[in-house]
């Protein structure tokens, strides 16, 4: 399904120009410096293009790499998408192999990618529960792109925010110990010490590369966050479109820009108020 020359055909002709002019209107207000995505309905894009599932995860995987070449251009700095949480585990094996080889595929192409734009690619959650060369082609793309600051794309595989802030909490906890600090706070007569402070926690999320997101979108017209970013996702600006995620494109993304844009004093003062 990944053709190289997909980036050409993006790049390339009216369409592009068009983009483009779009982009430098709507860069007059606010653009948000962080884009996370839920892409959710690709079996029913599949159900509905009477194709099977797994061409509708490869249509979605398509439609991400679009995202992320809009919002390379549109100035957007970070994109994170759910890709694989730990509760997909428990769907049929066959679908899970899948994606699991659509991520693989997905590595091997954000490796050409990467070099192309410098874009940093980072994959957030607990990556033990991949498979051995999968661990070893994410870290290896994670470590040959930690030097680009340019775009950040990452992706969240293996995540729930659950497993995110227990691993953070873990990790905060042992290097406390090991500084002989302690981890239990103590009272000192009215006010109450934490030893672990909310800072210690969010410097070991897996998701300590990006600021919060601005703007979370999710697909398929669902309003859940489905243990997505729970923690980062406080002051962000949700958006929930009825069309199915492979099916998202560039006005989509000028609809969901214009909205924040709406609404963008009010989350900046919330985001002061904090
Ligand atoms: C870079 C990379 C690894 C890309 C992954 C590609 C991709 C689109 C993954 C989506 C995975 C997923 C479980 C989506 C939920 O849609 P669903 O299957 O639950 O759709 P439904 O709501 O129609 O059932």
């Amino acid at each position: 399904m990944f053709r190289e020359d997909f980036i050409i055909h993006i790049f390339s002709g009216w369409r592009s120009f068009l983009r483009k002019c779009l982009f430098r209107v709507l860069r007059v207000g606010p653009i948000p410096s962080h884009i996370a995505v839920i892409m959710d309905g690709n079996r029913r894009y599949a159900k509905k293009k009477k194709i099977d599932d797994m061409t509708g995860y490869d249509a979605g995987a398509l439609a991400l790499l679009h995202l992320i070449i809009y919002c390379m251009e549109l100035g957007v700095k970070y994109v994170t998408a759910y890709a694989f949480s730990i509760d997909n585990f428990r769907r049929h094996p066959e679908e899970v192999q899948k994606i699991m080889d659509l991520t693989m595929e997905s590595v091997m192409l954000l490796t050409w990618i990467s070099k192309l734009r410098t874009v940093r690619v980072h994959f957030a959650g607990n990556l033990q529960l991949l498979s051995a060369d999968i661990q070893v082609a994410a870290k290896r793309l994670m470590e040959s792109t930690a030097g680009y600051n340019n775009f950040v794309l990452t992706i969240c595989i293996c995540y729930t925010c659950s497993e995110e802030i227990l691993h953070a909490v873990e990790e905060s906890c042992k290097e406390k110990w090991d500084d002989g600090i302690g981890i239990i706070g103590y009272d000192r007569g009215n006010d109450y010490e934490r030893l672990i402070k909310v800072v210690d926690i969010e410097k070991h999320m897996y998701m300590a590369i990006a600021p919060e997101p601005d703007i979370l979108i999710r697909t398929g017209g669902e309003y859940r966050l489905s243990n997505f970013l729970v923690w980062q996702s406080s002051c962000c600006h949700l958006s929930s479109l009825g069309t199915v995620w492979p099916e998202f494109g560039v006005f989509h993304l000028v609809w969901v820009v214009l909205d924040f844009q709406q609404n963008y004093h009010y989350f900046a003062k919330k985001k002061m108020q904090l």
